[in-house]
């Protein structure tokens, strides 16, 4: 049913990037630095080397915060309203530059065209909400006990902060925390993703000719193989004040162990498992257009895909063929074309691990109702399957592709304890129009944002996080700076 994807003329994308966005090496204090160890960062689509980049190492780390030091002091002294200006040039620079932007994505992390020019404005977002955000950093008086005594608190900014970034939103994960970071004054060291370092290296170029100073944007693309001992240096360096990380949940915990020593400020954002509840009074049509969203956005490679997908069984045969027919809709193929809503994933262990799951779940009694096959290495076709195992590996653990797993459930109490019992807690949806329901679900859902009648939850302006294994801390939203503030008591005595 889903043809053979086109490949890329690689080159060809290439000369439609202006030079100065295309770049190859680390950003270090305002220099762009050619280091002459190198890894290849390839189009998951084909493998195709793209270009070799520069591959940072523990030192490049040191060289980035010895220059941070000094651009801390002088970027705090700046006023909020000077810092938001520049902040929120960065913005539009992103915004007028989304089609090399996007297609930087698009080559380094297979994400179709149409969603990478999404990614790009929600990531301009981040910097134009962070600026206003920088400026309304409050203090507050709270009435002092003592007549002699005045009480004062003030949010200052906590210093260096270190960022490690994932390949599937290369843009957006990396402005959600870099705006509102450096709209609050703090100076940015960031290594993003050794899939996805171009559109980082693109943004950093962005950032300097914003007016961001170039001793507080610093970006250290590492290889896989060096990337650990980087971010050990990041998590270990005492004038690191705070590290700010997205991605898999294991390499979080690392990251908190290596941060210990140091009592940094963290903030991890990481996987989930989300559930998508179906009750027996929701809109199935409705529900079924927002599974669509919730599940394959991305090609099902987002911390917030739909991933346990439970549907009332009085409404189950009705909604599967509803969604069913979604599904036909969804348009493989060329990730330059514009419809292409469905593209391939990062690697060819991502699509083996999809296949693996089918696999384990048709083993363990599930129906095949659509896909279920790789088309290459990297694309599988868009697959639903029903009557899940609960113990079965695509409801047990974030499947990060194209694969819907539906069961069924009888009861509103049976499902909160199914939807619970994961130890993550990152988005949970469901649809209903019982609206005492709604309240009481969205309660009793142990997790950190819900969708009530709704598959599509980010916006710069709402908190993003999880509870439980899914992180710590929240990015955007009222909160958004906060990660990156000390908040301090001051008593003024003897007055
Ligand atoms: N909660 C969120 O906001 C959110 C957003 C996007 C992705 N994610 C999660 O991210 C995962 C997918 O992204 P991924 O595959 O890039 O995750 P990943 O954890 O493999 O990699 C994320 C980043 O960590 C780096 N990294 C890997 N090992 C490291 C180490 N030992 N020390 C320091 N850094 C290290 C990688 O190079 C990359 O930059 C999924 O689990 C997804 O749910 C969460
Ligand atoms: N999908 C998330 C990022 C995690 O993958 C978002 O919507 O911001």
């Amino acid at each position: 049913m889903f043809g053979r994807p086109k490949f890329v003329n690689i080159a060809e994308k290439i000369s439609q990037i202006p030079k100065g966005l295309y770049r190859s090496e680390a950003l270090i204090a305002g220099s762009w630095k050619n280091l002459p160890q190198k890894f290849a960062v390839c189009h998951p689509n084909s493998g195709e080397v793209i270009i070799n980049v520069s591959d940072c190492q523990a030192e490049h780390v040191l060289e980035a915060v010895e220059a941070s030091k000094c651009g801390f002091e002088m970027w705090k002294a700046k006023t909020a309203k000077e810092r938001a200006a520049i902040v929120r040039k960065w913005g539009t620079l992103i915004d007028e530059n989304q089609e090399s932007l996007a297609t930087l994505i698009t080559l380094e992390g297979g994400k179709p065209i149409s969603e990478s020019r999404g990614e790009i404005s929600y990531a301009s977002s981040f910097c134009e909400w962070s600026a206003s955000q920088g400026r309304l950093l409050s203090s507050e008086s709270v009435p002092s006990p003592f007549p002699d005594k005045r009480i004062l608190t003030m949010k200052q900014a906590i210093g260096v902060v270190g960022m490690i970034t994932p390949w599937n939103f290369p843009a957006a994960m990396v402005t959600r925390k870099a705006a509102p970071a450096l709209a609050v004054g703090c100076p940015v060291i960031l290594k993003p993703s050794e899939d996805t370092p171009l559109t980082a290296l693109a943004l950093g170029e962005l950032a300097l000719q914003a007016g961001i100073p170039p001793e507080c944007f610093h970006v250290l693309p590492a290889s896989r193989e060096s990337t650990p001992s980087v971010g050990k240096t990041i998590c270990e360096h005492p004038e690191i004040r705070a590290i700010s990380f997205t991605g898999s949940t294991n390499v979080g915990e690392t990251l908190l162990q290596q941060s210990a020593s140091t009592v940094k400020k963290v903030s991890m954002e990481l996987g989930g498992l989300a559930p998508f509840i179906v009750f027996e009074s929701a809109d199935l049509a409705a529900a079924a257009k927002a599974l669509i969203a919730a599940k394959f956005r991305n090609t099902g490679q987002t911390c917030i895909a739909a991933n346990n997908v439970f549907v009332h069984h009085s409404v189950m045969n009705e909604f599967i063929e509803i969604f069913k027919v979604e599904i036909t809709r969804l348009k493989f193929g060329d990730v330059f074309d514009s419809s292409t809503t469905v593209g391939c994933l990062i690697n060819s262990r991502g699509a083996q691990k999809v296949q693996e799951q089918v696999r384990e779940a048709l083993e363990k009694g599930a129906r095949l109702h659509s896909g279920g096959s790789a088309i290459d290495e990297t694309h599988f076709e868009p697959t639903l399957l029903s009557d899940v195992a609960a113990d079965a590996s695509c409801f047990t653990s974030e499947t990060f592709g194209p694969l819907c797993a539906v069961r069924a459930f009888d009861s509103e109490e049976e499902v909160l304890a199914l939807a619970n019992a994961s130890q993550f807690g990152l988005a949970g949806y469901f649809f209903s129009t019982d609206h005492h329901q709604c309240f009481r679900v969205a309660e009793k859902l142990e997790v950190g944002m819900v969708g009530i009648n709704s598959g599509a939850i980010s916006c710069c302006e709402a908190p993003f996080g999880g509870v439980k294994k899914s992180g710590l801390g929240r990015e955007g939203g009222l909160v958004g700076t906060d990660e990156f503030t000390e908040l301090k008591y001051c008593c003024f005595g003897d007055l």
